[in-house]
């Protein structure tokens, strides 16, 4: 076959000749008036339209020529054109004369662009436009083309027919106002640019189709339009441009000449068409072609729809990516010394790969539930841990909401391995653990900040080059669902603002980054104090399906995402920035071989990140410090809890022979007689066997398993127990209040301490002296004397009044809060602005004397939750 540019050097010939002809013709029509016959003028211009009928179907093969109905499905496809190679495109038919027919080719793609100056509202227009957009794909090998289309004319109705590959990613979503047009332009200079750069062989088409400008676009998107049609041809971009150049009123600046394009102008219902690009001219004057076209139809009904899903699938299958292709060949091989880079799913046929350093140092990612964020975060952050050694990277994790996500780096019972670099993981956690670790990072910034003044430089990049024995990688800090730390408005999320505000402000200068994802950031503005947006801080914006909270508002790009692609834009969500990248699902397999990989790699001995899992019932029996108590202590301690805090600190009180080193329980749940079974098993720990006594006193039948316990245990502990029944309680109290010196180290347990007080409170036969003023002789003298008070009380009101009222409160310094009421709290201990809220599986304990409040997990006997459930 001729090439194209000889044929169509032919076909621009034979149009000269015809040209030639007409005015031949015409010139001789005037001086002889109808000499000739038109029988032989209707021959001629036959004849004519035949030779350009036969030249145009050799530049015309196939898609690019033929008609656009039923009988085109059964055509191949991609093989009519080549990347790289001057395409013509069939744009209409002309008709010098009646009966005289010929197909009018355009250069396209590989040689020039094509502008319209009626926009798709016109139907014919939009069909028109439809079919050149099919000729072209459908001639095209797959993947040779990508399209940008814009319409401001019809909100995308143009190009609904393509959809298939929009959703494919094959082409881009259609924009529709001026901000969509700037970021189309922006991609295209972008192609230019690096075509510019030398690496354009592997680049396909990029196509900008506008079926209408948007509203708004003026002289300055012209003319940037202008550069791209003349450095576009070189660099793979091209125009397709319906509605250009616009009509504008008096005194409109008309926008400039496109070069390398072939205009067509409507006249009388029909079109002219302008000299296309290259050296042939069709008329010596430049006139154009020197007969009027119609425009060619459209495709067929469904035709559109026909030949896109091949393609769309085939797209889906090429730009399919798995979680493997996220994760590095080799793994640790990276420095993180000037930040940290993530591949995080396919961007068109390319990869997408975004930092955490200096210019992107904290990400923001919003969706709502269900929209894969927790995926999303596992790509990242696996992502991250294959590329970055342990001693270059470590991660704390966070998340609020009840799920697993973090729990892949944590050792469980059915996979003891885990994610080295992990430092914590919070799984369910409590604000206040939130607020923990946010303490945690806190110091290891003022640590880095300390080690970069004493080196005297400003960036960790500079300290890690002088220091290579400090130990300095960066930080990974990731906060799911972290709107949960300002819920209620209160002083934990006026601290956890302020010190999340800290770190976002001053971390990037130490390696310290920041990942908050969320459903919903509205209102949480509010809380951050400082002047400028807190969010300013955030320039990487990550929104999944209907994340589009973490855009601008204008920007409206997340909301009909799919599941599995994300909107990622780095210019903190104004519109136009937007990238659509596909994240991987994570496939169990591979993220188990993956994390035992990373665990394997591990430097031995390192050990578990410090797991804290807010629904776990903490167990006396797993705690390292119960563990570890013995009868050499200095001070014994009664354990009665887990502290929600990093690593889970054991929560205790002193019971020493110090006045009111006493504990009271209180609150109704029976969660209160594990605690004093706690409390009293640990303390038996921490006597030499049978140098204690321990008083069990069960007066509520919710108690008596866990006093028969507690009993069990410290027997079998070598410790003297006595079991006393509520028809004992008072003679005991008294006997004990009148021996106390002698008494030696005892432990009186009180299970259910409210039932006692009907039988305490009676005076003795003619005096006024009561069974409660023995308990109180008992609170107020009996540490100095070894004697220590355990009781757990269902109401804290009745608590008080056993003890002889509030002023009494300094003889029992130590409690343990269940489920009573935060104000009932505050009142008895005199502070109201102590924040508590009763929930399951936590307490409050608080002491007195050193004015200390602390959140715990209690500890409960296995199962207790279950039963309480
Ligand atoms: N890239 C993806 N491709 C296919 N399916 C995905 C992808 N990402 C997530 N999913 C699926 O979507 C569902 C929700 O994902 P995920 O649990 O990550 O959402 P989430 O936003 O964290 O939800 P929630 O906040 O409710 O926990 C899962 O069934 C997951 O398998």
């Amino acid at each position: 076959m001729a090439s194209a540019s000889s044929s169509f050097n032919r076909a621009v010939a034979l149009h000269r000749e015809a040209s030639a002809h007409t005015e031949a013709a015409r010139a001789e029509l005037a001086r002889r008036e109808s000499l000739a016959p038109a029988s032989s003028h209707a021959a001629t211009y036959a004849r004519l339209a035949e030779q350009l009928n036969a030249a145009a179907a050799s530049i015309l093969p196939g898609w690019l020529g033929c008609d656009l109905d039923g009988s085109a499905r059964s055509r191949k496809m991609g093989i009519n054109a080549q990347l790289g190679r001057s395409m013509h495109v069939r744009i209409g038919t002309a008709s010098p004369a009646p009966g005289a027919a010929f197909l009018v080719p355009a250069p396209f793609l590989g040689a020039g662009h094509i502008a319209i100056d009626r926009d798709a509202r016109d139907p014919q227009v939009a069909g028109w436009l439809q079919g050149l957009l099919l000729r072209a794909l459908a001639a095209l090998p797959e993947g040779a083309l990508r399209v940008l289309p814009v319409d401001g004319g019809t909100l995308g109705a143009v190009f609904a027919p393509f959809r298939q590959l929009v959703e494919a990613q094959v082409w881009r979503r259609p924009v529709i106002d001026v901000d969509g047009l700037r970021a189309v332009l922006d991609e295209a200079e972008e192609q230019i640019g690096v075509s510019q750069s030398g690496s354009a062989h592997e680049l396909p088409y990029l196509l900008i189709a506008s079926g209408a400008l948007p509203a708004g676009c003026g002289g300055g998107d012209h003319a940037r339009l202008a550069a791209i049609a003349h450095a576009g041809p070189a660099a793979r971009v091209h125009l397709l441009l319906a509605g250009y150049p616009p009509a504008g009123p008096a005194g409109f600046n008309s926008p400039p000449r496109l070069d390398y394009t072939t205009y067509m102008t409507e006249q009388d219902d029909l079109f002219t068409m302008s000299e296309p690009p290259g050296r042939e001219q069709l008329d010596a004057h430049s006139g154009g072609l020197a007969c009027p076209v119609h425009l060619a139809a459209g495709p067929v009904d469904g035709l559109i729809e026909a030949i896109c899903r091949p393609l769309a699938s085939a797209a889906r299958v090429q730009h399919s990516v798995d979680f493997t292709s996220l994760m590095p060949k080799d793994i640790w091989t990276e420095s993180s010394a000037g930040g940290l880079r993530v591949t995080i799913g396919r961007e068109g046929r390319g990869w997408c790969e975004l930092g955490l350093d200096d210019v992107t140092p904290h990400w923001l990612v919003g969706g709502r539930t269900g929209s894969g964020k927790t995926v999303f975060l596992l790509d990242v952050l696996y992502g991250l841990a294959s590329r970055y050694s342990p001693d270059e990277l470590v991660m704390y994790l966070l998340d609020f909401k009840e799920g697993v996500s973090f729990a892949d780096f944590t050792p469980t019972p059915i996979d003891g391995t885990w994610i080295p670099h992990a430092r914590t993981v919070g799984i369910e956690s409590d604000r206040e653990y939130g607020m923990a670790v946010l303490r945690e990072l806190s110091r290891e910034m003022n640590r880095r900040a300390l080690e970069l003044k004493k080196a005297g430089v400003t960036r960790i990049v500079d300290l890690r080059a002088g220091r290579p024995d400090l130990a300095m990688p960066r930080i990974v800090a990731v906060i799911d669902e972290f709107h949960v730390l300002f819920i209620g408005n209160d002083r934990l999320a006026t601290q956890a603002a302020a010190a999340l505000e800290d770190l976002a402000r001053k971390g990037r200068s130490y390696g310290i980054h920041l990942i908050l994802a969320s459903q919903t950031i509205a209102g949480v503005e509010a809380l951050f104090t400082k002047g400028e947006s807190i969010f300013g801080q955030f320039p990487l914006r990550v929104a999944l399906a209907g994340g589009g909270g973490v855009l601008d508002h204008l920007n409206d790009a997340a909301d009909n995402v799919p599941i599995g692609t994300a909107v990622i834009n780095d210019a903190a969500g104004v519109n136009g920035a937007n990238r659509l990248v596909r994240f991987p699902n994570t496939e169990p397999a591979a993220v188990t071989a993956q994390r035992h990989r990373l665990w394997q790699s591990r430097t031995p001995g390192a050990g578990p990140p410090a797991v804290f899992a807010g629904y776990a019932e903490q167990h006396i029996d797993d705690d390292p410090t119960f563990q570890r108590l013995n009868a050499k202590v200095r001070r014994r301690q009664a354990l009665v809890g887990r502290a929600v805090d990093i690593g889970l600190p054991a929560a205790s009180f002193t019971l020493d022979a110090s006045p009111g080193r006493h504990i009271a329980v209180l609150g109704p749940s029976v969660v209160g007689a594990d605690i004093l079974h706690a409390a009293a098993v640990s303390l038996a720990r921490q006597h030499p066997p049978g140098a204690a006594t321990f008083v069990l006193m069960s007066l509520i039948a919710a108690a008596d398993h866990a006093a028969d316990d507690t009993a069990e245990k410290i027997q079998a502990a070598n410790h003297l127990v006595e079991v006393i029944d509520a028809s004992g309680v008072r003679r005991y109290i008294k006997g004990l209040a009148e021996t106390l010196d002698s008494a030696g180290p005892t432990y009186l347990v009180i299970f259910g301490a409210d039932a006692a007080s009907g039988l305490l409170k009676i005076s003795e036969p003619g005096t006024f002296h009561t069974g409660l003023d023995d308990l109180r002789t008992v609170l107020r003298t009996g540490p100095s004397r070894g004697v220590h008070v355990l009781g757990w009380w269902r109401g804290a009101r009745r608590f008080v009044d056993d003890i002889g009222g509030s002023t009494n409160l300094e003889d029992v310094a130590c409690i343990v809060a269940l489920n009573i009421s935060g104000n009932d709290l505050g009142t008895l201990i005199g502070d109201y602005k102590l924040e508590w809220h009763a929930r399951p599986n936590r307490a409050m304990v608080i002491d007195r004397h050193d004015q200390k409040t602390q959140l715990i997990v209690p500890f409960v006997r296995p199962g207790t939750y279950d039963q309480v459930d």
